[in-house]
């Protein structure tokens, strides 16, 4: 997979209390392997919608997302399956089954990914520790603080070593150390060829970004 994703012309909207809610009102743009694209953007401008369409998540109303010249909304489920074990995804907020620790959590997703084999485990362990969070595995996802959370959410988009990373807001709740340890990572995962997106405020992204879009009220500014 050559991990180009283009998106044409996205449009979405929310229907909610028999009211339209525009999500994104019109996005273009490419997104290319070995490159951090960042999209920047107020609240409610549109970021995470355009990420979780990006994601094969979030269906948009208009418009297109193209993997590698394939239209991933008209493909068979089948087909978007396979796509999605390409994928890492972390949400805004970290979602984790709390009767199980949070390595079990980690375990689970690389299950989901048919990954779950001693070379991603290593992987996993090897990312949890470059990121801090290696002595709390054992615990369950109550017993950590929210930027342990974070990165732990991190660890676990990672582990299964996927082609495109879609990150949002991975900085927030981070201080500056871990930030850096992140940034750092992240860069390292670009050197591999990896399509990295990251929806962000935080202006270290401003510095390290190869490529950058800008959101205001769902519109894309430049
Ligand atoms: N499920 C939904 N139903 C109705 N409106 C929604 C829904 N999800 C998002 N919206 C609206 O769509 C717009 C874009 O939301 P989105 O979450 O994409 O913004 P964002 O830039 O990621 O914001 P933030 O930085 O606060 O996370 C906002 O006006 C929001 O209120």
């Amino acid at each position: 997979m050559g991990n180009l994703i283009e998106v044409k012309n996205l449009k979405i909207v929310y229907r909610a209390n028999g009211r339209d809610f525009i999500g994104l009102d019109g996005f273009s743009g490419s997104f290319e392997s070995g490159k951090i694209s960042a999209i920047f953007g107020p609240s409610g401008s549109g970021k995470t919608s355009l990420l979780m369409s990006v994601g094969t998540l979030l269906p948009p109303t208009e418009g297109s997302i193209v993997y590698d010249g394939r239209d991933v909304y008209s493909l068979p489920e089948a087909e978007v399956q396979k796509l999605r074990r390409k994928i890492g995804i972390t949400f805004q907020e970290p979602t984790f089954i709390n009767v199980l620790s949070v390595w079990e959590n980690i375990e689970l997703a690389l299950y989901g990914a048919g990954k779950l084999k001693a070379e991603f485990k290593r992987r996993a362990e090897e990312l949890a520790y470059k990121l801090g969070i290696g002595d709390i595995l054992h615990k369950r996802p109550t017993e950590i603080s929210g930027g342990e959370a974070r990165r732990a959410a991190v660890v676990r988009a990672l582990a299964h070593d996927p082609d495109v990373l879609l990150l949002d807001e991975p900085t927030a709740y981070l201080d500056g150390e871990s930030t850096r340890t992140l940034i750092k990572l992240l860069e390292e995962e670009k050197e591999r060829g990896k399509t990295i997106i990251v929806t962000t405020h935080d202006p270290v992204f401003d510095k390290i970004a190869d490529a950058k879009f800008y959101l205001q009220h769902g519109k894309q500014i430049t």
